[in-house]
């Protein structure tokens, strides 16, 4: 077995008298799609800011290559966050810069790796741009000028182009249009096969997690209440909670 890049155990974090996470185990392994899933208030999104360090929990830990995520320090931790790792959020106005131009929202990531040759940067910033399908005649507008699911390609392109062997997401599709969706989760799973990305996925949607993830961890008020590869968790769920989940989305 490979080793996992990830691994957390025992994390618990409550706000107050609420419980968002309570003993939490996880792990991924190099190139492998995890979906964490669950109602809303279940504590996707806190697991996800605890594991890539922007929170600290109560206990437990999380280790990125065996180093300890919280005991790193800011400044290597921003630095995964530069190079090792990277995070697309739900609004793409959070992951991208509005008043800097399609091109220079890719290039400024390469430029924060060390790129220097402006040539190099904006053919490398075309290539990406037509690898999430944005019109090249583009490069040169800003974001605001583009429809969400354009917002979001280039959050992706912005986020991809400095190879992250990692990358968060919190509900990528959130928010858009259905058909917008489906062409978004494509782009997703092609990239993240071509590229052998690991990727850590928050969704609400047990369809996209069907369609991305090698695994899935269900999560139910702070706890984990089932984990599984996602063909046996969602036909053949075991825990109640799980059943409810996919029953309703059967239904719906
Ligand atoms: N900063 C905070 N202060 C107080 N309570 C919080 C804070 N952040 C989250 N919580 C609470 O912790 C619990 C877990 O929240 P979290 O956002 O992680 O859930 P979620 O599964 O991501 O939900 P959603 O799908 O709605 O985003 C909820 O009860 C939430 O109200």
């Amino acid at each position: 077995m490979t080793t996992p890049l990830l691994t957390a155990e025992g994390l618990t974090l409550r706000f107050g008298a609420i419980p968002a996470l309570l003993d939490v185990a996880i792990d991924v392994a190099e190139g492998e799609v995890v979906a964490i899933v669950g109602e809303s208030g279940s504590g996707k999104t806190t697991l996800l800011r605890v594991l890539s360090g922007l929170m600290s929990p109560d206990a437990g830990t999380v280790r990125w290559l065996g180093q300890d995520v919280h005991a790193m320090g800011e400044a290597a931790r921003r630095r995964l966050m530069r190079t090792e790792w990277g995070f697309v959020h739900q609004n793409p106005r959070d992951g991208l810069r509005l008043n800097v131009s399609a091109g220079g929202n890719v290039g400024e990531r390469l430029m924060a790796v060390g790129a220097r040759h402006y040539g190099n940067i904006r053919t490398e910033a075309l290539s990406w741009l037509a690898r999430v399908e944005v019109d090249a005649a583009r490069i040169d507008d800003l974001p605001r000028t583009f429809s969400g699911g354009m917002q979001q390609r280039l959050q992706i392109a912005r986020t991809l182009v400095t190879r992250p062997r990692l990358v968060f997401m919190d509900e990528p599709t959130g928010g858009l249009d259905v058909s917008v969706q489906a062409r978004l989760l494509d782009l997703i799973r092609s990239l993240s096969r071509e590229l052998g990305l690991s990727v850590l996925i928050v969704t609400h949607d047990i369809a996209a997690a069907r369609l991305l993830a090698d695994r899935i961890l269900v999560m139910r008020r702070g706890r984990v209440v089932e984990q599984g590869l996602t063909d046996r968790v969602l036909d053949d769920p075991q825990h109640p909670y799980t059943q409810l989940l996919v029953s309703s989305v059967l239904a719906a």
